[in-house]
């Protein structure tokens, strides 16, 4: 199972994720992207959503209209590790 990253490690990795930042009251990272209308949204969500299952590893997201946002977080280690990072890192990369 992946570990929790350190404090360190975290903000490190959040320093190289535009967007991203700590989530309040839990361990966990989040953003919300904003697109132009909502097939815009909606397309980002189609394309992460199939990299999140390859992955084995799916976010917590919800979609208002053009908005998008997403926590993301390892449930089974209770916390924020490496596989969060890479899922934010794809996330970014599909927005463009
Ligand atoms: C069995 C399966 O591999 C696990 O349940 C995976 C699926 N997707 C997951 N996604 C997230 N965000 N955290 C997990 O711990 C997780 N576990």
């Amino acid at each position: 199972m992946a570990e929790r990253l350190s404090a360190e490690a975290r903000q490190q990795a959040l320093g190289g994720l535009p967007g991203w930042t700590d989530v309040q009251g839990r361990d966990a990272i989040g953003k919300t992207f904003v697109f132009k209308d909502f097939n815009e949204a909606f397309g980002f969500m189609a394309r992460a959503a199939l990299v999140a299952e390859k992955m084995d590893h799916h976010p917590e997201w919800r979609n208002v209209y053009k908005t998008v946002e997403v926590v993301l977080s390892t449930h089974d280690a209770g916390g924020v590790t490496a596989r969060d990072i890479a899922l934010a890192k794809a996330m970014n990369a599909i927005a463009g």
